[in-house]
């Protein structure tokens, strides 16, 4: 008789354990926005680089359907002066109300506009934290687990989210290794562990579809965010609800990376695949 794997029951179902496991999909509240319940969220980016084009930035997303706001600190001109980075942080929140606000710094490995020292940048996400300004900090996953553990007590520490996150802007990895970046976040203590690869064809589409499907239904006990970059990734951005991810970034003005969609077009097909589900 074959021995009956260690996951399955003695019918080959999966055991009770792992049926438990895959049903705990705790969901990630930020203010009013459940991250992880029914329709993926809708975050959009802030790429200006001076305050009042920030705050203007702000001030046109806050009468669209955002649900959260990013701010791409990285392509501030001020963000290495931390007293100048507060203020325009406080003015934005009095613009965004009770919109969640995401602290992102993009490094220019991953895609970003400047470059930063990881002491500096474990340095500048834990002073976000602790301003209790925003509601959310992105680290990117692959910066030192130490480096990543610290960002992660410290926003713990202040009631702040991590979003622990990965880029590749040339390709996509296989799939194992796709599930094995998501599942070190996790590990790493992140709220949202996210990921974002380029397309080389379609097939590569699919690899990150099939990943997404796997590291929800198999292993996350969280809400994960995964993407396809440029045109041939697209639909990559609007079908989170059915393989498992929790948000989407849609443009007002100008996108933060190649392949977001306008919101308005991106509420449209997310509410129509919602109602057919
Ligand atoms: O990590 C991400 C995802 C993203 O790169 C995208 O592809 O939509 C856009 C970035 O602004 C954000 O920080």
């Amino acid at each position: 008789m074959k021995p009956v794997p260690e996951q399955n029951d003695r019918c080959g179902f999966p055991s009770k354990e792992v049926i438990e496991r895959n049903s705990i999909m705790n969901t990630v509240k930020v203010r009013n926005i459940e991250i992880g319940a029914g329709i993926p969220k809708i975050c959009v980016p802030i790429v200006g680089v001076t305050r009042e084009e920030i705050l203007a930035a702000a001030e046109t997303i806050k009468s669209t359907k955002a649900d959260v706001v990013e701010w791409r600190v990285d392509w501030y001109e001020d963000i290495f002066d931390f007293a100048k980075t507060e203020e325009t942080m406080k003015a934005l929140r009095e613009v965004l109300g009770e919109t969640p606000i995401l602290f992102t710094f993009r490094t220019s490995k991953e895609g970003g506009e400047k470059s930063i020292e990881t002491e500096t940048y474990v340095e500048l996400n834990q002073n976000a934290a602790k301003t209790g300004l925003v509601d959310l900090v992105d680290v990117e996953a692959f910066t030192g687990d130490d480096a990543v553990k610290a960002v992660v007590e410290t926003a713990h520490a202040n009631g702040v989210k991590v979003i622990a996150s990965n880029h590749d802007f040339h390709k996509t990895p296989a799939k194992d290794e796709i599930v094995s970046r998501l599942r070190k976040m996790q590990e790493l203590g992140a709220d949202i562990p996210k990921i974002a690869v380029m397309p080389q064809n379609k097939k590569d589409v699919l690899t990150l579809l099939s990943a997404t499907e796997e590291m929800a239904s198999e292993y996350a006990d969280r809400p994960i965010i995964t993407m396809s970059m440029s045109g041939t990734g697209v639909i990559s951005r609007l079908c989170g609800e059915v393989f498992g991810s929790a948000l989407t970034f849609g443009a007002v003005g100008k996108v933060s990376a190649p392949g977001q969609m306008g919101i308005e077009d991106l509420t449209t097909v997310l509410g129509l695949l919602h109602k057919s589900l």
